[in-house]
């Protein structure tokens, strides 16, 4: 049986500029997770993703305000909003953010485990300095990790070494969900994986219960998640089970992100590799209607001026009316790639590009370093590179 371990609704956040303008980085999205999952969070830069991030983990702080939403963790719901009082005992313990970058914002003078009795401590003024470095040193060891890291300045650690600490740091308090924004960005293939399979023994040994993990990432994505939400210009426009994302996507925009993805393995050389046209609007003032449809290649008129319907349902779901008008298909690449596009059927947009056909006829194969990463749902990855 499935136990819903978050439900935040109607999330919406902007930024204030100086000249008192806002720019509505997230807008009416809700997402949901259920007690052990991963949910993939991807995107092009700009699209909302760490501002989504940062409200799901309750990190917001000005220029950043909530307007509104709700947050229902383990069935506690907290309304969001700039008056809202947020219980302290949320922050770190029931959600707890690994931030963009967290690897390099340790101080070079502190030992690691200065930092852990820091984090310790600002969650729990009584704890002894022995108290929360014993705990540390369990985790470190449950984890198979050495317990010397702690005795370590951040600059003798290697980046994926200095990455899993923040990671185990940051998790000392068994929160009962972590957002991990870009968590392996900067780090190399065999460091990924390393995090990766880290990040899901804990979730095994339920030091946490779900993860949020934030990426542009879709190779790594696939592997880590169970659901997949792709953002474009601060809205949610497709969730589902990550294989059917990557597979069988059925909005232009995450059939375009696929198609952005780099494929460095031999038997892969001949699939074409396209670019995503054009760029996500500045979201001081987004495109009306669907706010994809001046890049997309399967547009129709009204994609330009109304919202697009909701199609399918909470486990499943795309937002876009060529969804409507073709349930259950996934975008056909071969319809939105540059040399069909003059033969497509009703098209307003400037022309999504998308890969071969070879990609609906082949199975992936994993990057070495990544593929085994979830022995029990073992996810080929079919690209090795990096999208948008
Ligand atoms: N301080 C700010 N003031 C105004 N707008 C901002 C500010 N910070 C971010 N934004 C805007 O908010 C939008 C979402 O940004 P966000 O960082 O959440 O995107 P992202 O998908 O996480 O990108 P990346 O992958 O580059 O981190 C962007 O359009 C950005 O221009």
């Amino acid at each position: 049986m499935t136990t819903r371990l978050l439900n935040a609704e109607n999330l919406r956040a902007a930024y204030r500029t100086p000249d008192g303008r806002q720019v509505f980085a997230v807008d009416d999205v809700s997402v949901y997770i259920n007690e052990g999952e991963v949910l993939g969070v991807a995107g092009e830069s700009g699209c909302g993703k760490s501002t989504l991030g940062a409200i799901l983990s309750l990190t917001t702080r000005p220029p950043l305000y909530v307007e509104s939403g709700t947050l229902e963790i383990d069935g506690k719901r907290q309304e969001l909003g700039e008056r809202s009082k947020i219980p302290r005992t949320w922050r770190g313990s029931v959600v707890s953010l690994l931030p963009q970058g967290a690897m390099n914002s340790i101080s070079p003078t502190q030992r690691v485990r200065d930092l852990v009795f820091d984090v310790v401590r600002a969650h729990d003024r009584t704890v002894k300095r022995d108290e929360a470095l014993d705990r540390a040193r369990d985790r470190l060891k449950s984890l198979d990790l050495p317990v010397r890291v702690l005795d370590s300045y951040p600059h003798q650690l290697s980046g994926g070494m200095k990455q899993r600490t923040v990671t185990i740091i940051s998790t000392l308090l068994n929160p009962r969900l972590l957002i991990a924004d870009e968590p392996t960005s900067a780090l190399d293939v065999s460091s990924q994986k390393a995090l990766i399979d880290m990040l899901l023994q804990m979730l095994e040994q339920k030091i946490m219960s779900g993860v949020v993990f934030v990426t542009h990432d879709l190779p790594v994505l696939r592997t880590v998640s169970d659901r997949i939400a792709i953002m474009y210009a601060g809205k949610i426009v497709e969730v589902g089970d990550a294989d059917e994302i990557t597979e069988r996507p059925r909005h232009p925009y995450a059939a375009a992100l696929l198609s952005a993805v780099l494929v460095p393995e031999p038997r892969y050389r001949e699939m074409r590799v396209f670019g995503i046209p054009g760029s996500p609007p500045n979201l001081l003032n987004p495109p009306s209607g669907c706010r994809f449809h001046p890049r997309c290649g399967v547009a129709y008129e009204e994609c330009s001026h109304d919202e697009p319907p909701h199609v399918g349902d909470e486990l499943r779901f795309s937002k876009c009316f060529w969804a409507k008008k073709h349930p259950g298909e996934s975008v056909p690449l071969k319809a939105v790639t540059s040399e069909s596009l003059a033969d497509a059927d009703p098209v307003v947009g400037s022309g999504v590009t998308a890969q071969s056909d070879h990609h609906d006829d082949e199975d992936g194969a994993a990057p070495a370093a990544m593929a085994e990463s979830r022995a029990d749902t073992s996810r080929e990855v079919p690209t090795g590179g990096v999208s948008a």
